[in-house]
């Protein structure tokens, strides 16, 4: 990891009710109408650490994070099978309402996406009344300063909170999303190539927010970039949907065992860009 940025604010480990929360997955599987994509796929993601999930295009990954906080079930024709536990609670259980699915477990998705014309600090506080969550003006503005210096981004805007988040660059843009994300202060936080649609320079300080973040939330995040899952992750797992069969994962375990010591030839062959 590069030089640490200068503006991290260090912040209490576990906030009142928001310390990281384990996540666990239980034979999930996952269809689109009659295609099935994921099958009885199992995997433990520890509180606090960062869970990188890999494999070619096509495999399930984007959709098995989806159904750890439900949003899956949103997509029409969408289907869902096995259990998703949340520090031990059955995400998927009938007194779960889907505004607590969203507000524990948060989501930042491929490409950048604030509300371009809205500020910067209604950006981060937008969050806050799509999960129903009512604080009062003083709070708010300590949860901006909060948000945006956990999302690295507080030193680059604090003097322009009332522009527009369009007007931020994309790696801006795409950390004032981490920022909206975190304003909930959500116990895990699914990242799904958070920075496929940015440059080197700016893949480089989300990276290094996410490493910021790891101890303080739980991180889940989808990546086609083996270096950056080398970077960010503590343990990964290696999805594969081989000859149309449904995704699974071949092989999970702590970052160093996949990339340095694989046990399955497949992850060996993925991890050393043999294929995918
Ligand atoms: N909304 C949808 N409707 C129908 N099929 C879908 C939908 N989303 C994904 N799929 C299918 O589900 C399978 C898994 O897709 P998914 O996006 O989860 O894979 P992925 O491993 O994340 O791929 P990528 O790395 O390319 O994003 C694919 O066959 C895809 O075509």
């Amino acid at each position: 990891m590069a030089d640490p940025p200068t503006d991290t604010v260090v912040l209490p480990p576990a906030l009142p009710g928001a310390a990281p929360a384990a996540l666990e997955a239980r034979a999930v599987s996952a269809w689109f109408g009659s295609h099935q994509v994921l099958s009885r796929v199992s995997l433990t993601m520890p509180a606090g650490a960062v869970t990188a999930l890999i494999g070619p295009s096509g495999c399930g990954k984007s959709t098995f994070l989806r159904t750890l906080n439900r949003m899956h079930e949103l997509i029409p024709a969408a289907r869902f099978g096995g259990e998703v536990f949340f520090d031990g609670e059955d995400v998927y259980d009938p007194s779960w309402r889907l505004t607590d699915a969203r507000r524990r477990i948060g989501m930042v998705f491929q490409k950048p996406n604030p509300f371009p014309a809205m500020s910067i600090y209604d950006n981060v506080v937008a969050g806050l009344r799509l999960t129903g969550t009512r604080v009062n003006r003083r709070e708010k503005d300590v949860l901006v300063e909060e948000s945006l210096s956990r999302a690295g981004l507080w030193k680059e805007v604090k003097d322009r909170l009332r522009q527009p988040g369009g007007a931020l660059s994309g790696g801006q843009q795409q950390r004032l999303c981490i920022a909206r994300a975190l304003a909930v202060r959500p116990r895990v936080l699914l990242m799904d190539e958070p920075c496929s649609a940015l440059d080197p320079t700016s893949t480089r300080r989300v990276e290094e927010t996410i490493h910021e973040l790891a101890g303080q939330v739980t991180v889940v995040i989808v990546t086609h970039n083996m270096q950056q899952a080398a970077r960010v992750s503590r343990q990964c797992a290696f999805f594969l949907a081989e000859q149309g069969t449904p995704g699974g994962i071949v092989e999970a375990g702590a970052t160093s065992d996949i990339f340095g010591t694989p046990k399955d030839s497949r992850t060996a062959d993925y991890v050393a860009g043999r294929f995918g």
